[in-house]
């Protein structure tokens, strides 16, 4: 057992003091340190241990528990991934600003770092405040002794309250030694300016000119955060890989609670290559988790400062993880997914209510109306009928696009297409128990669903397709790499009939649950007779598989 004596000095509230812990107590207390080969070590215990992606923080705690410390072990949780933490700094912090600072000895960081590294499996160390040249030069070792897989540079050196958080003279470290050991360099403007002797950063041209400079340093990749651009702008940030520069744009939400929104950046950041995606991809996700949890948090009121945290773990209120306020729905219900299309319904002279009957009758385990140009009255008295229809027989009715026809006739949720309303905006409409389903074709599109909370995602076209006019053909290695990546169920689409419907359930592609078809139940004489064989032919697959 050891114990730290703090130095507890009592400070004036508003002034920021950096103190020194002191150190830790005499030398026969001391735990016995890791065997000498830690190398060896690691391999031992590695081959214990469970693959789990496993990410190391190394910064300070905020007291307010909306950035630092906190803020990463909660982005991490959130996307998944383990998180360990070496404390390099204790702040006095809230939503005002930082009171206080108690710097960790050097050589209890160092102690810190050893048991982590020594123990466990790391894949990515990210940092964030590292108060002095001395902790840098530590973790600078450490690394050395302990390489990762991957390492991300926060670089924090004044919170958004205007309080330093590293020492001035750590700049020189940061840029000669860190900078050249990771993977990627994450400066917000105020941050990349002072990295580069106090220039004016006030337009994305000037970001892209800083990314380049901080790229010289020897990081991999650079991202230079616009988060604190005029509040007019969207909220653009600079990608810089060596030789081109991506922009990436989002959505500026309005919202005082941004306190913590680098650390949480970084930390998603590192949390995707562990699991091992890209760089670009895991910035692309860190950007719209971020942007996606200050949404979610935009009129949370904690603490009476000017900077308020927002709520990482807003998922957990949000299906289809709240499964209380949501029972509804079940990927099962995915399995046979009946679209309909008023167009094949003219040419066969049959009312929307008449094949939603038949499709049920047949088997169908979810109905979708997608009614692309019918008259909004009309549409409405038939989406009601089909919800009779689908209620008295337990199928859901989804309505494509159309959230007012949704909300008119009660339906069970609404699908949407990457050009249509945001799922996110759609879930705020519909409230939380509905079902909401995405079209995606890509990745990063399956994650922004699942980050708006989505329930399912649609992925197509598998085949070719005439109901859907320019719509790319995806093949079965487009469906894999979107179901492989997808934290939601899936159903494929795209020209999927009798024929070829086996073939796609028998890939056993994780999470895909099911097929949606539209012109192999409607564009036939006998729709219940179509659903029913489909039904039979899936059913047998699935049983087989
Ligand atoms: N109001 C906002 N709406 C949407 N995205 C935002 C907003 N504010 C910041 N961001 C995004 O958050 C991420 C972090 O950028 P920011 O510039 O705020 O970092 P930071 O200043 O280091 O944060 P902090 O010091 O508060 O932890 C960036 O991707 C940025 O674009
Ligand atoms: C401990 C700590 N780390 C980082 C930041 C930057 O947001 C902060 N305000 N506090
Ligand atoms: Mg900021």
């Amino acid at each position: 057992m050891k114990f730290l004596c703090y130095a507890m000095a009592s400070a004036p509230p508003q002034a920021v003091h950096l103190r020194l812990l002191s150190s830790t107590l005499s030398s026969s207390s001391r735990r016995p340190r890791p065997p000498p080969s830690a190398r060896r070590y690691r391999v031992a215990a590695s081959a214990r241990e469970m693959p789990w992606p496993h990410v190391l923080t190394v910064a300070g705690s905020d007291s307010g528990g909306g950035a630092g410390i906190q803020a990463d072990i909660k982005a991490c949780a959130a996307l998944g991934a383990y998180c360990s933490s070496v404390v390099t700094a204790v702040t006095a912090q809230n939503t005002a600003g930082v009171q206080g600072i108690h710097v960790v000895p050097e050589e209890f960081i160092r102690e810190q770092l050893n048991s982590v590294l020594s123990d466990m499996s790391v894949d990515v160390v990210k940092t964030g405040m590292l108060p002095s040249i001395g902790v840098v030069k530590v973790l600078c070792e450490s690394l050395k002794k302990f390489p990762v897989k991957a390492l991300v540079v926060d670089p924090v050196l004044v919170s958004t309250s205007g309080d330093t958080l590293s020492a001035s003279s750590t700049l020189s470290v940061y840029r000669d030694e860190l900078f050249a050991m990771a993977d990627i360099v994450t400066p917000n403007v105020k941050e990349a300016s002072r990295l580069l002797g106090d220039v004016s950063l006030r337009t994305v041209s000037d970001m892209r000119s800083a990314a380049e400079s901080i790229y010289k340093f020897g990081p991999k990749y650079v991202l230079v955060k616009g988060g604190d651009m005029p509040e007019s702008s969207d909220a653009i940030d600079v990608f810089f890989d060596g030789k081109e520069f991506i922009e990436l744009h989002g959505h500026r939400i309005k919202t005082h609670n941004t306190h913590g929104t680098g650390c949480t950046l970084a930390s998603c950041i590192a949390s995707e290559l562990a699991k091992g995606a890209t760089m670009l991809h895991a910035v692309q996700v860190a950007k719209n988790f971020v942007e996606t949890a200050l949404h979610h948090s935009k009129d949370l009121i904690i603490g009476n400062g000017p900077q308020g945290p927002f709520d990482h773990l807003f998922k957990l209120k949000c299906p289809p993880y709240n499964v209380g306020s949501q029972p509804s729905f079940k990927a099962d219900q995915l399995f046979l997914y009946a679209v309909t299309d008023s167009g094949m319904n003219k040419k066969w002279g049959r009312s929307i209510k008449e094949s939603v009957r038949a499709a049920i009758e047949g088997g169908a385990t979810i109905v979708q109306l997608r009614e692309k140009d019918a008259e909004t009255r009309e549409f409405l008295e038939a989406a009601k009928a089909c919800m009779e229809i689908c209620k008295s027989s337990g199928v859901p009715l989804l309505i494509n696009d159309r959230v007012d026809i949704a909300l008119a006739c009660k339906a069970d949720g609404v699908h949407v297409g990457q050009s249509d309303m945001l799922a996110r905006e759609v879930r705020e409409l519909l409230g939380p128990g509905k079902i909401i389903g995405v079209s995606c074709k890509t990745p990063a599109q399956a994650q922004q669903a699942w980050n708006d909370g989505a329930d399912y995602i649609g992925c197509g076209g598998v085949y070719p397709t005439s109901t859907k006019a320019n719509n790319p053909t995806l093949g079965f290695e487009g469906l894999k790499t979107v179901c492989l990546a997808s934290k939601l169920p899936v159903v494929a689409i795209g020209g999927i009939n009798a024929s070829n419907a086996g073939s796609v359930m028998e890939l056993g592609l994780p999470n895909l649950k099911g097929v949606a078809v539209v012109s192999a139940l409607f564009d036939r004489e006998c729709v219940a007779t179509e659903t029913r064989n489909l039904r039979s032919i899936l059913t047998n697959t699935c049983s087989r598989t």
